[in-house]
């Protein structure tokens, strides 16, 4: 297993445009992250401002998600709230664009989200475990101690997400792991 990890695959330009890997398992295990994954997922947000999340599948469906960002600019999230953690409650945030094409691997026992910081922006992302709703679960984005990247925007969100209950009233089933959140992505 591993912690949060920022991936910036080459992008090998020339006067074409550019070409990159955007999944190497090889490349992956370089960076300690040997895993599977079962499914894409790919999602359109129109309006800039819009928050997914904080979300996670519970066990026995945990998931380990590799997100990208394909087009307009993202701010990912990933919350550590796995029991016993040392780091648990703290995040790692980083910035996921079209142009800059990094990917952030959010592994299980992470409350993912992210806040689109353009107007129809999408993200794709792979994902260890098949969807599984009787295992569909989340955190409040507000409460979960990050700060709001788009001051003057209000952030436009689904009713689910509205219910979630915040961090201080969550009771996490995720195990640790041994692998603290690091202090910053490099
Ligand atoms: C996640 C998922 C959803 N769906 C269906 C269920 C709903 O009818 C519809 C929208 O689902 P939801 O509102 O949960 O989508 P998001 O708010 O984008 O949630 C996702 O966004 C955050 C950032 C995540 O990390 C999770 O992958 C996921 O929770 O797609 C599926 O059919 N398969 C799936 O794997």
């Amino acid at each position: 297993m591993s912690s949060v990890v920022l991936l910036k695959p080459r992008r090998f330009a020339d006067p074409r445009g550019w070409f990159m890997e955007t999944y190497s398992r090889r490349a992956l295990a370089e960076r300690g992250i040997d895993v599977e994954f079962v499914q894409d997922n790919h999602s359109l947000s129109r309006p800039a401002g819009t928050l997914r999340g904080l979300h996670f599948q519970t066990p026995p469906h945990a998931q380990g998600k590799l997100v990208r960002c394909t087009a307009g600019r993202i701010m990912d999230y990933a919350l550590d709230v796995r029991q016993g953690s040392p780091t648990y409650g703290r995040f790692l945030a980083a910035e996921l664009s079209a142009e800059n094409g990094h990917q952030l691997w959010v592994p299980a026992g992470f409350a993912h989200a992210f806040v689109t910081l353009e107007a129809d922006s999408e993200v794709v992302y792979k994902v260890t475990d098949y969807y599984a709703p009787d295992c569909d679960g989340g955190i409040r984005f507000e409460g979960a101690g990050i700060d709001w990247p788009l001051p003057g925007v209000d952030p436009v969100l689904s009713d689910k997400d509205r219910a979630l209950p915040t961090l201080a009233d969550f009771d996490s089933p995720f195990p640790y792991d041994g692998h603290p959140l690091p202090d910053r992505l490099d």
